[in-house]
């Protein structure tokens, strides 16, 4: 952005959470908001997510190699209600399918090479060769908590799911955690088009104490190991924040709002294809 004598630094929000300022260069953004746009069409396009209670999120999204959604019944046992003992693979109200089942019921997009590339590239940077909480000498700072402890999931990682969302003016996204996953794999996330005001907080409790941050165009933030099942969420977006040459391809008009794409490793190798009714139906 305009107006900064000296670049954002690497920054440690929390032992686990590296925030790397403009990762992406321009043509790498445009690129990206490029395929979001292809990826968004139908069918398994882009769609708007109600929550277990009914409401709408106001944030569009669509999914890539696994779709994640809300489902009345878990897709494995049938049953509706939050734990299952006797099921293995328990999923309720959110589950990963491989059909749009809350949406158009196509099946889901595969997940590219793209994304596949640059989220080992950025866990790769994130937390180094070793595959640790980076130390002092990486930040610029001393004394930083959980240096050198080694991040699950790092060796062999291997993502296969990445969820792509659209902030429109006015949208938002509440506090949470991603746990749908079966692996403690780290999470990616690269955001695109306007910033945001991005709140980080503990994996304990949505309470706090929290980071808020601004999100800006090509940064990435990468949380794993400690931070793997931290709250967060985005507290507003700035419209018109993001840099008019941002365009969604050839032809077409200037990105308009926030892009975020979180890559994921599901931890899963199959599952069945919709959500099915309980056996005693
Ligand atoms: O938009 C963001 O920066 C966060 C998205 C997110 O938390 C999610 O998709 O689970
Ligand atoms: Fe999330």
């Amino acid at each position: 952005m305009t107006g900064e004598l000296f670049g954002r630094p690497r920054t440690q929000l929390a032992p686990g959470a590296v925030l790397i300022p403009d990762w992406l260069d321009a043509a790498e953004q445009r690129e990206l908001v490029t395929a979001c746009r292809r990826w968004a069409r139908p069918p398994a396009g882009l769609r708007t997510v109600r929550l277990p209670g009914g409401a709408q999120m106001s944030v569009r999204q669509l999914c890539l190699g696994w779709h994640w959604g809300v489902v009345s019944r878990c897709p494995t046992c049938g049953a509706a209600r939050k734990a299952a003992a006797d099921c293995p693979q328990h999923w309720f109200p959110y589950a990963y399918t491989r059909r749009v089942h809350d949406g158009d019921g196509a099946p889901v997009k595969p997940f590219p090479a793209l994304l596949d590339t640059l989220a080992r590239r950025a866990v790769a940077e994130a937390y180094g060769d070793a595959g640790t909480c980076r130390d002092a000498e990486a930040y610029g700072e001393e004394g930083v908590a959980g240096a050198g402890s080694a991040v699950a999931g790092v060796v062999g990682y291997a993502p296969d799911v990445a969820l792509v969302n659209h902030y429109a003016a006015g949208a938002r996204m509440g506090l949470h955690q991603d746990r749908e996953e079966r692996i403690d794999a780290p999470v990616v996330s690269l955001s695109l088009g306007d910033s945001c005001v991005f709140r980080f907080g503990n994996c304990r409790t949505r309470n706090g104490p929290w980071t808020d941050i601004e999100l800006r165009s090509g940064d990435l933030l990468v949380f794993g190991g400690p931070a793997r099942y931290a709250y967060h969420g985005v507290l507003r977006t700035l419209p018109g924040t993001a840099d008019p040459e941002l365009r969604l391809g050839e032809p077409g008009p200037a990105l308009s709002g926030r892009l975020n794409i979180t890559v994921r490793q599901s931890g899963l190798s199959g599952a069945p294809e919709t959500p099915r009714k309980p056996a005693s139906a």
